[in-house]
């Protein structure tokens, strides 16, 4: 499998407007959270933006492990599981964020430890996205998500290169 040919690359500014627009939609359901759990390691970032917005200090991770063969998705492995305190009444009150979801594997390892809980990603492809309660935008499932994290700033060739132009 190689890498989807569409690609959606996020600025840090944009990835910041958007886990707040995720922190609105959430605020809006004016419900009390009794903790939030971030995905590692791509669920920290917004994490750490929602939880100021949201006034949530009890943070929890779970951390998961894809190894991947190339670029291709393989088994997922729970390196660490929340505060069982967290799992009482199968995760209710608990606002699970991660990045995004793609195929949903991921977020379905999650939502079967905590099937109550609410979970929020500020991307969604259309096949996780029947696993998650809230997401700002949605981007085709051929499409790559690049985010800031993950970049560096390198030379683009001109559009116009070869053309005369
Ligand atoms: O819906 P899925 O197909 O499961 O993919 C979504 C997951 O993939 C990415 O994490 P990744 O496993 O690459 O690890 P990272 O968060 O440590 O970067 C992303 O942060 C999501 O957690
Ligand atoms: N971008 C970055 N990481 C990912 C993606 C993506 O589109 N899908 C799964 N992990
Ligand atoms: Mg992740």
């Amino acid at each position: 499998m190689s890498l989807p040919d569409k690609a959606f690359p996020v600025s840090w500014d944009q990835f910041h407007r958007d886990a707040r627009a995720l922190a609105w939609r959430v605020a809006g359901m004016q419900r009390e959270w009794r903790a939030m759990v971030a995905i590692t390691r791509g669920g920290l970032v917004p994490a750490a933006i929602i939880c100021r917005e949201l006034g949530i200090r009890m943070i929890e991770t779970v951390c998961i492990a894809s190894y991947h063969d190339y670029d291709e998705q393989g088994e997922l492995k729970v390196l660490k599981n929340v505060d069982p305190r967290l799992l009482e009444n199968e995760g209710e009150g608990i606002l699970v964020v991660d990045d995004l979801t793609d195929t949903g594997k991921t977020a379905a390892i999650v939502r079967a430890m905590m099937p109550k809980a609410h979970f929020a990603t500020v991307y969604a492809k259309p096949k996780g996205r029947p696993l998650i309660d809230t997401f700002v935008t949605e981007v085709s499932q051929d499409t790559w998500i690049y985010f800031p994290w993950d970049m560096g700033l390198t030379y683009q060739e001109p559009i116009t290169k070869g053309h005369g132009g």
